[in-house]
């Protein structure tokens, strides 16, 4: 049986970085703390555990199982949400983290584009959507799109189309891509059952305004209080209150993005600003220089002093 169609995703869902101790192995005892940060001190209630922030790529198949049981353990009865992401290069890996997460209690599952021998055509990726679904039918089910990573740029109003008939668990998509046009088609054209996460952290503003339901983003982690604000704001009509906070949100980024802001970095900033000790990141991502992060964090005080 397909999942329930009544509840919608809404709000912020942070996705999370994966704890590591010193040494680089998976470090499970920062898992319950982190969830405990999130909402406390960022009110965040949803997560999205092993995606790009989550360096699920990176991980083996035994430690994304690993993770998703213990991320799924420790927050049931604090959180609303936890989605797993199980996308993989191969299919036969995904098919088993998605059997996996539906034994474990996710709440849902997302899966990104294979990309090393990258689906050309919607045809082909949503057949290999389908297939993953195949081994968690009850799970709700989320595309997650994010082409800068997957280099695979199917419209995603193209992979939209007939979907529900292949997949019955689908209930939409996580995307994090910049055309907002490819965006306002999805979302025009879809159900009410279908939820719109958006994941371009720079741009939520935007993407509300063009029916955005959610949001699913890496910086949320350590400014979902702002980030909250800022949907509060757009919901009472408080157009110049929000972008205010947006471009706030610009100018900590885009001053990041200058000195290099990747995973490492964007990890290290996690640990500074929540006190938790998530550790490096693995290699290929190289760790973020001290000093680096520091000047970060100093720019994050800055830019947020008065709210
Ligand atoms: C590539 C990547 O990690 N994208 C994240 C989620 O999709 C975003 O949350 C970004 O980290 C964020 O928008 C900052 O660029
Ligand atoms: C940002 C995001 O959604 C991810 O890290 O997968």
């Amino acid at each position: 049986m397909a999942p329930s169609a009544e509840k919608k995703l809404t709000g912020l869902v942070a996705a999370t970085f994966t704890p590591f101790t010193p040494q680089g192995e998976v470090n499970l005892a920062e898992i319950g703390p982190y969830i405990d940060y999130l909402i406390e001190k960022q009110g965040v209630h949803g997560i999205f555990v092993n995606g790009t922030t989550g360096e699920s790529m990176s991980l083996t198949v035994a430690e994304r199982k690993i993770l998703a049981e213990d991320w799924c353990q420790k927050a049931r009865g604090k959180l609303d949400q936890v989605i797993v992401h199980v996308g993989c290069m191969s299919l036969k890996d995904a098919k088993e983290l998605a059997g996996h997460a539906a034994q474990i209690g996710a709440d849902a599952i997302a899966v990104m584009a294979p990309f090393f021998f990258k689906p050309r055509t919607a045809d082909a990726l949503r057949s290999f959507l389908q297939e993953v679904a195949s081994a968690a039918p009850n799970l709700p089910f989320y595309y997650y799109h994010i082409p800068a990573v997957t280099g695979v740029n199917v419209p995603v109003r193209d992979v939209l189309e007939g979907v529900e008939e292949l997949i019955p668990s689908f209930r939409g998509v996580k995307f994090s891509g910049i055309d907002l046009m490819d965006f306002g088609q999805c979302v025009s054209d879809s159900p009410p059952h279908w939820s719109f996460l958006y994941g371009m952290d720079e741009q939520l503003l935007a993407a509300l305004a063009m029916g955005a339901d959610g949001a699913v983003g890496s910086t949320y982690n350590y400014a979902g209080c702002h980030f909250n604000k800022l949907i509060s704001a757009f919901k009472e009509g408080h157009v110049v209150q929000a972008r205010k906070i947006q471009f706030k949100m610009q100018e900590l980024l885009s001053y990041a993005m200058k000195l290099g802001f990747d995973v490492g970095v964007n990890k290290q900033l996690m640990n500074e600003l929540s006190g938790l000790s998530l550790g490096p990141p693995r290699l290929p991502v190289t760790p973020c220089p001290f000093a680096h992060a520091l000047l970060i964090v100093k720019k994050y005080h800055h830019v947020f002093t008065d709210s």
